[in-house]
């Protein structure tokens, strides 16, 4: 596993990004189609994936390509080509699990920036794996806001009871290690904690995942649910559960049993239920996507964990955690922050919230050389996917200026360029930003951004009457 395999339909490409490579020092590998890249990897798994979205006279593209790699080979990282303006092919790439993508047409550098840091970080993701997997499991939650400290107290309220918790948030906010919390102050804690990712399970196989399954010729093999025994099942966002999947789950925990699939016995089993949600389930109910019943049942304990931006204050300490934690599983340098970073993250939005941080703090350390303090230039930059065009820049100066005007510019810049990303579509910019549409546009509206219609395309800039008018 030490070379890379090139996948591409035009053969120019395929040779000229081999040439670049190796004149690098990499060794690579070439395929043309779809069957010469599984063939190659069925041989030997590349370090790394270099792989073009569309592949003419293929059997599969390059997402099903990206997909079963993911699967059967979930560590090697994905490297996507995509042509001008297929953004939105990549950023769907980037969420099938692909670690990054490089616009056709591509210069040297760029390219090579991509591929040194996914060589580097699929590196180190492989030396650390171990460390990593403990990591999660022994997971401190760190905070000291006020938002945090109320948290916390609605957390230590519950750990001593055996009652349902339905823990609210955005994604990466930190429902799951804030479920680990009850797990681990509760007298369960010595038991295990089994998470069922509620989107990742194909329906077919439901009934046989959560509850097991019975067979002469393979004896008993136990589900999750049994998985779980004397401990906590944490249904990680429930809201992505299908309605069939709903009920089996209800059933449950009427009945307080279950069969395992091809078994006749009654299975009893002692469990706690954490659920987690980032959506309203409410709003799914009356949408008819989530079973009333099985939401009544879940939510006995409603605890709502905040999003990061709502405990900016946490920034700094977090980020100065996750500077630790990669030292001690990455071996990576203990770089401190300067105060122009601080400022500049407590600035940031974050829809990623907690996670976005951590990677983000990753990223820089892995990119960065020395022992010196973090800088303001190093953060935004990995932040934003695009390169060129869809780039934003951020200043060390912006960080410099009171936090209302710089976040305004922030917000102002950021905006403007995801809007030009997605073609000046508000609703798919809404929905990538993780905004409500009528919010962006009252956000627009106050950042005095407009789009307008030239030469047939929809193009957002920025109205200085606009400004001074929401001024
Ligand atoms: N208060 C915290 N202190 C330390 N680490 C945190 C804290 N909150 C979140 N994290 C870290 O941030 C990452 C995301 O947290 P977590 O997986 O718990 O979020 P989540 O809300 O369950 O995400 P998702 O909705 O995507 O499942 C994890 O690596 C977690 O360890």
């Amino acid at each position: 596993m030490s070379d890379i395999l090139i996948v591409d339909d035009e053969r120019d490409i395929r040779e000229l990004v081999s040439d670049i490579l190796e004149d690098e020092g990499y060794a690579t590998r070439l395929a043309g189609n779809s069957d010469e890249c599984m063939n190659a990897i069925n041989v030997e798994p590349p370090a790394l994936l270099i792989l073009d979205i569309w592949l003419k006279d293929s059997r599969m593209d390059g997402i099903d390509i990206l997909k079963t790699v993911k699967r059967d080979n979930p560590d090697v990282p994905v490297v996507i080509i995509s042509g001008h303006g297929n953004i939105e092919i990549a950023v769907a790439a980037i969420k099938q699990g692909a670690y990054d993508f490089i616009e056709k047409p591509f210069n040297i550098d760029q390219l090579m920036v991509v591929i040194r840091r996914a060589m580097e970080a699929s590196r180190l993701r492989r030396e650390n794996s171990a460390l990593k997997r403990r990591e999660v499991t022994t997971a401190e939650m760190i905070g000291q806001s006020a938002a945090y400290r109320t948290l916390v107290s609605h957390l230590d309220k519950v750990t001593k009871s055996n009652g349902r918790v339905m823990l609210s948030g955005p994604a990466g906010s930190g429902k799951e290690i804030a479920a680990r919390y009850i797990h681990a102050h509760s007298n369960r804690a010595s038991g295990p904690f089994v998470t069922v990712n509620c989107a990742g399970i194909e329906p077919e196989r439901v009934e046989e995942v959560l509850f097991g399954r019975e067979s002469a010729e393979r004896g008993v093999e136990s589900g999750l649910l049994e998985e779980a025994h004397g401990g906590v099942i944490y249904f990680d966002e429930v809201a992505d559960m299908p309605l069939g999947t709903q009920s089996k789950i209800l059933r449950v925990l009427v009945d307080q049993q279950f069969q395992r699939v091809g078994g006749s016995d009654k299975v009893r089993v002692d469990l706690r239920v954490i659920s987690s949600t980032n959506r309203d389930l409410e709003a799914e109910i009356r949408a008819e996507r989530f079973r009333q019943e099985l939401y009544h049942r879940l939510n006995v304990v409603p605890i709502a964990v905040p999003s990061l931006e709502e405990r900016r204050e946490d920034i700094p300490l977090l980020a100065e955690h996750f500077i630790s934690q990669c030292n001690a599983s990455q071996g990576l340098a203990l770089r401190p922050l300067s105060d122009e970073a601080v400022a500049l993250m407590q600035t940031m939005t974050w829809p990623g919230n907690v996670r976005q941080l951590k990677n983000l703090i990753e990223r820089v350390l892995i990119l960065g050389d020395g022992n010196g303090p973090i800088e303001a230039r190093e953060l935004p930059s990995d932040e934003d996917k695009g390169e060129g065009e869809g780039r934003v820049v951020l200043s060390g100066a912006l960080a410099t200026l009171p936090l209302r005007e710089a976040r305004e510019a922030f917000e102002r810049e950021y905006l403007l360029t995801q809007i030009n990303r997605f073609g000046g579509n508000i609703s798919r910019t809404a929905s990538f930003v993780g905004m409500e549409r009528s919010a962006l546009h009252r956000k627009l509206k106050s950042l005095g951004v407009v789009t307008s219609t030239k030469s047939g395309a929809r193009v957002a800039h920025v109205d200085e009457h606009a400004v001074e008018a929401a001024e």
